[in-house]
């Protein structure tokens, strides 16, 4: 299935001289991803929109080394490898079809700046070894808190994108926030007036 890319100015701003690269990350989900099991039918003509543009925004809060934990089909960590060549990216999953997928996407699109880790992220024994921590659709913030603060250094930062429940999770996540010492915890709206679907993201620093 070839999928339509709907803001082709705005996915070339964000993506600059990566967009070639990002395109052909999208052509591949678009043909294989619902037959592969990473991405359900109904997401395949919002990809551009939902997907691919809503990670890409979240670019520019990366820097250093960076693990996405829960990758699935790459998003956001594949798709922010791409924009970001100069930060390292280790993307943790634990189901086999989606680390051979992305192991797939790694070698195809030539990155060299990915390492793809297979494993959940309570069993990743790299405590604090991270710059930041990033998720996208794994779980509540309250639950998500105990996979992914214990990997970010001391003074690094969380930056998870999230739905329209952002606060609410804040709000429910606050003895977690107190028990794994995050500060400066907020809500970030990106690419408003920008992108057809705006991205949440919620920040914070860990102490
Ligand atoms: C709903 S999918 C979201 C995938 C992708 N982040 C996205 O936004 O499309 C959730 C992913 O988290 C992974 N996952 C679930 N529990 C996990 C854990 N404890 N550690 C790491 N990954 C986990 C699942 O295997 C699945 O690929």
């Amino acid at each position: 299935m070839s999928v339509l890319e709907p803001e082709p100015a705005v996915a070339a701003e964000l993506f600059g001289d990566r967009i070639d690269i990002a395109r052909q990350f999208t052509a591949a989900l678009a043909d294989q991803g619902e037959e592969r099991g990473l991405i359900g039918p109904l997401e395949l003509p919002r990809l551009w929109t939902r997907h691919i543009l809503n990670s890409v925004i979240a670019a520019p809060l990366f820097h250093g080394s960076v693990a996405d934990i829960g990758s699935g089909a790459g998003l956001p960590g594949l798709v922010l490898a791409i924009a970001r060549p100069d930060v390292h990216w280790t993307l943790i999953e634990p189901m086999e079809r989606r680390i051979t997928w992305l192991n797939e996407q790694v070698r195809e699109l030539s990155l060299d700046n990915v390492e793809v880790v297979r494993a959940r992220a309570e069993e990743v024994d790299r405590p604090g070894g991270f710059d930041v921590v990033t998720a996208r659709a794994v779980s509540a913030l309250r639950t998500l808190l105990p996979l992914t603060a214990p990997l970010v250094r001391d003074g690094g930062e969380l930056a998870v994108l999230k739905g329209i429940n952002a606060a609410n999770e804040i709000d429910a996540a606050q003895k977690q926030i107190k028990k794994y010492r995050l500060s400066n915890v907020r809500v970030e709206v990106l690419g408003e007036g920008v992108l057809p679907e705006i991205t949440r993201v919620v920040r914070a620093t860990v102490r």
